[in-house]
Order: C-alpha cells, then sequence, then structure tokens
C-alpha cells in the first residue's frame, strides 16, 4: 500500500489578520488529528510561538525574517524532515507565515522539497474584515495573495456591519473566482474544511509560472517583497511597565507602526498577571491571564511598521519603565489598560 503523505498547509494573511488565532483554533478542535507546526515570527522575540506553545502536537519555530525570503531552502526541508518522521505521527503540517511573507514563495518551497513523506496541501489565506480594503489600498500584493489561495477566512467578520461584511465577501469572490471564502471571527472554522481540502491545480500552474519567470530573471527580487518596507523593533525589560505611561504611548503611536504584539508587566498589586497585548491598525486589546508557572516576569513587545524610527519607539518606551512599581501602586493606574482588556 502507499504510504500517505502528509499533507502541508500554508497559512498566510496579512499582519494580525488572525492567523495564530486561527491556528489556535485547530489545535484546540483538530479531534483526534495530530498536527504539527511551522511558525515564522517576522520580530526577533518569537511571540507567535509562545502563544501557541503548549497545544500543539510538534512545533518548530523559525523566528527573525521572513521564512520567503530563505535563499537556502535546506533549513526548512530539515524542519519539515523533522516534522514529518514517521515517529511524530503528524497527520497534517500547518506552516503559519509571518504577516508579511508572500505566499508563493512558501509554495514554491514545498512544492521543491524532495521529501516524499509530504505533499503541499493548499494555502490559507485570513483577510482582516476590518482593515482589508485599507491594507489593499498599500498594498496591491494582497490581492494575489487571495488569488492563488485554495480558501479564504474572511476573519474578524464581528468587527464590520453585515453589508461591509457581503461587500468584502463579494469582492474576494472576485479576486478568486472558485474559491470558498467562509467569514469567520476568531479563526472559528470547521477544520475540516482545511485538512480534506486539495490545492487548485489552476493556482499551483500561476505558482509554477511564476516560478518559471524568476528562472528568466534570475535571481528573485526581494525588494518588491511586502516585508522589503517594514522593519521590526523589539523591546525588553525586566523591570515592571507604568500602566499610563504605556497607555499614553499607545494611545500616541506612531501612524506608520501597524503592528504591536507582546507581554507586559505592570507589578501592580491586583494586577500582576500576564497582559498579552496586541494593537493591529486603530485595534488595542489586552489580554489578561496568568503567567506561567517559573515564567519570568518580563515586558516583551514586537513593533512592526513602516518607516518607523526605532531609537525614538525605544527611548518613549524606555520612559515606560516602571522603576518602583510598589511606590507607584495607584489603584487607579490601571484603569486605561482595563478599558481595552478583554479576557
Ligand atoms: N475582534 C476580533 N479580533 C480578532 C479576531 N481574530 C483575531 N483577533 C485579534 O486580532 C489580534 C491579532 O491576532 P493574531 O492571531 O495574533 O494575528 P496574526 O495574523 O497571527 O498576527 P501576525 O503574526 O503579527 O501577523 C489579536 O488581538 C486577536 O485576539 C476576530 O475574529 N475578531
Amino acid at each position: 500500500m502507499a504510504k500517505r503523505q502528509i499533507p502541508v498547509i500554508v497559512l498566510a494573511g496579512f499582519l494580525g489578520s488572525g492567523k495564530t488565532t486561527l491556528l489556535n483554533h485547530l489545535l484546540s478542535r483538530s479531534g483526534g488529528s495530530r498536527i504539527g507546526a511551522v511558525v515564522n515570527d517576522f520580530g526577533k522575540i518569537e511571540i507567535d510561538a509562545m502563544s501557541i506553545a503548549g497545544q500543539v502536537d510538534s512545533m518548530v519555530s523559525l523566528g527573525n525574517g521572513c521564512l520567503c525570503c530563505a535563499v537556502d531552502t535546506s533549513e526548512l526541508d530539515g524542519f519539515l524532515e523533522k516534522l514529518a518522521r514517521p515517529s511524530a505521527r503528524l497527520d497534517v503540517i500547518v506552516i503559519e507565515a509571518s504577516g508579511l511573507a508572500e505566499p508563493q514563495e512558501l509554495i514554491r518551497m514545498i512544492l521543491a522539497s524532495e521529501n516524499r513523506n509530504i505533499v503541499y496541501g493548499g494555502l490559507v489565506e485570513v483577510v482582516d474584515a476590518a482593515e482589508f480594503e485599507r491594507t489593499r489600498a498599500t498594498h496591491p500584493e494582497l490581492d494575489r495573495h487571495v488569488a492563488i489561495a485554495d480558501l479564504v477566512v474572511l476573519n474578524k467578520a464581528d468587527r464590520v456591519a453585515d453589508e461591509a461584511r457581503d461587500r468584502l465577501l463579494e469582492t474576494l469572490g472576485e479576486l478568486s473566482p472558485g474559491t470558498p471564502v467562509v467569514p469567520a471571527s476568531y479563526g472559528r472554522i470547521d477544520p475540516e474544511l482545511l485538512f480534506d481540502r486539495k490545492p487548485r491545480e489552476d493556482h499551483l500552474e500561476a505558482v509554477r509560472q511564476l516560478s518559471f519567470e524568476d528562472l528568466c530573471h534570475g535571481d528573485h527580487d526581494h525588494d518588491g517583497h511586502l516585508h522589503a518596507a517594514y522593519e521590526s523593533v523589539e523591546f525588553v525589560s525586566e523591570e515592571p511597565m507604568h500602566p499610563r505611561r504605556l497607555m499614553e504611548f499607545l494611545d500616541s503611536r506612531p501612524k506608520g507602526l501597524y503592528r504591536i504584539k507582546g507581554f507586559v508587566h505592570f507589578g501592580i498589586p491586583g494586577h500582576r498577571q500576564r497582559f498579552t497585548v496586541h494593537a493591529v491598525g486603530d485595534f488595542l486589546r489586552f489580554y489578561p491571564s496568568p503567567w506561567a508557572r517559573g515564567e519570568q516576569r518580563l515586558t516583551q513587545l514586537v513593533m512592526i511598521g513602516r518607516g518607523v524610527d526605532a531609537v525614538s519607539l525605544r527611548e518613549r518606551l524606555d520612559s515606560c519603565r516602571n522603576r518602583s512599581a510598589e511606590q507607584n501602586a495607584d489603584p487607579n493606574s490601571m484603569w486605561g489598560v482595563l478599558r481595552y482588556a478583554q479576557s
């Protein structure tokens, strides 16, 4: 009997569209299926990997830079080899691309892999219903990503009115005729939609054609990639953060700073939990949760944007450190943070 090959699904979508949320949903709803994940963070601190660790059957993390730019694909091959070994007993492997990755490059790497245990399983493109029209105006490349998808998830449907959602469904349908588009909130889609989906031949053809063009033009050009214009800035503090000052920073964050993610330690009595923070465009949320046992109380932030001044960002965040959190434990100081908190 022929050996079953493990499908490798690419999960892509612009910064903050909800890829990690969707992956976590899949992991919690996988039933008996065993899922392996490859997580590719854009920033140096692996926030995405930390946000899913613990739930996954097998995970490898590739931080600091887009996987789609790997000149040497042996790194990804090595990871796939590790995940696809029979002893891992995985049913499916999901590659969560960075929010700035070029999915067709990742698909090409999978197609080029000589690993006989795997097979390309399709592209799932996550679209942020609240941000898509704006993002696509600045990044027309996103249309191309939707066009080669095998499943489009119109995520954050809860953030738009019904009419806007219907318009978006229509637009997405036009961008990728014949491709299923499913509206979702918090990535809650039926896992069966992914696992039994075969990549469309015409989409694969489009990717292959690109590959041929690239060959004709020599080395492919990363300047045209989404991430060429973006940079990430990291901030780490062992000292707790001052809630009011941090809120001032977040409320006046520079326009080009599209994405912030990470964990914040305030250390204020009554609020000593880990506050996961997410900003996507204008959206801002804190999610309080207990620290893991033995986890170091740290603030770790990754900020991703265009034309941002890294030095000034770090200076501004430095001035948010609360050097004596105990003395400055004003019970009202958390109010601004709690306004954006969601449990
Ligand atoms: N309201 C709402 N928020 C959502 C939904 N899905 C995700 N979010 C929130 O959006 C933020 C970003 O979600 P992530 O899953 O981290 O997005 P991502 O695509 O993995 O982000 P990057 O890896 O940085 O590109 C988080 O605060 C999520 O809780 C949704 O359907 N509705």
